[in-house]
């Protein structure tokens, strides 16, 4: 069994568990009453480069990274050195996360929240907004072709943006063809989970114009932030160096301003 299929497997059992807690109708209601769900693709898009930035205690390839003790100060952190938007993993089993890291730092800023989870049924969705997340990631690995469909469908009529992330050309193609108008390319092969910094730059021409691009894991800096400019990127989503370093407000700060910099290309 596959890293991703292992961890797909603790998610539904988790799910199961809550979904014999809380009806859908309850999450539905508590959906009705969340802030208004912020538009995604325009918190992604722009001059320069954004910064997601991710709230992450450990994760599958590295284990422990921070204990992260209070997630709303974190995310207050990231806010303030500018980050777009803001990620949280939610899944609990490998990355420590929880949908109440979710309820923390929705209540604590008005950036774009993303829910970070291995999302397989529209129930979870539901959950996303409930607990207040303006965009959720589907990963196309994860999924087949029906359900990536229904699932962005779905996202988009409760008012969520999509990240569909990805790690090739087929993957994109699938989720092109789904509707998808924020696609994420993963450097993190979810079978190896080895990072390869390459494969934004490999596969970008696939990834058709208007569509929101973002280049996922193994950010280490700034240079990684100009790189991926340069190579047509919207968007990065960085986690584990910020998560480990001392000071992560200066360090958003410098990725921004590097996605921001003159010398990074701009768009039309
Ligand atoms: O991070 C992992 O080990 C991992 C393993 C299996 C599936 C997903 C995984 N990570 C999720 C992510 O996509 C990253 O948390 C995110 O892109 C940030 O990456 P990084 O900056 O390298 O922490």
């Amino acid at each position: 069994m596959s890293v991703l299929d292992s961890i797909i497997e603790g998610v539904r059992e988790d799910l199961a568990e809550r979904q014999a807690r809380v009806s859908l109708d309850e999450l539905k209601a508590l959906a009705a009453k969340a802030p208004e769900a912020k538009d995604g693709v325009a918190a992604l898009k722009g001059d320069g480069v954004r910064v997601i930035c991710e709230v992450k205690r450990s994760s599958p390839s590295k284990g422990a990274l921070a204990s992260i003790a209070d997630p709303a100060a974190l995310a207050r952190d990231y806010a303030a050195g500018g980050a777009a938007a803001i990620s949280v993993l939610t899944e609990q089993r490998r990355f420590g996360g929880s949908l109440a890291d979710l309820d923390a730092v929705r209540a604590a800023v008005d950036t774009p929240v993303l829910r970070k989870d291995f999302i397989v049924t529209a129930y979870q969705l539901w959950e996303a907004r409930a607990h207040g997340a303006d965009l959720a990631l589907l990963i196309v690995a994860a999924l087949e072709q029906p359900a990536l469909v229904s699932l962005i469908e779905r996202a988009e009529s409760i008012g969520l943006t999509p990240l569909v992330e990805v790690h090739d050309e087929d993957e994109i193609k699938r989720a092109v063809d789904a509707g998808a108008r924020i696609i994420g390319v993963n450097a993190r092969n979810l079978k190896t989970l080895e990072v390869d910094r390459s494969t934004f730059e490999n596969v970008v021409h696939a990834i058709p114009d208007g569509v929101v691009k973002v280049a996922e894991s193994g950010v280490r800096g700034p240079l990684d932030v100009i790189n991926y400019a340069n190579l047509g990127a919207d968007a990065v989503l960085v986690g584990e160096s910020l998560v480990t370093g001392k000071d992560p407000r200066a360090a958003v700060a410098d990725l921004v301003a590097a996605g921001a910099h003159p010398a990074v290309r701009h768009k039309d």
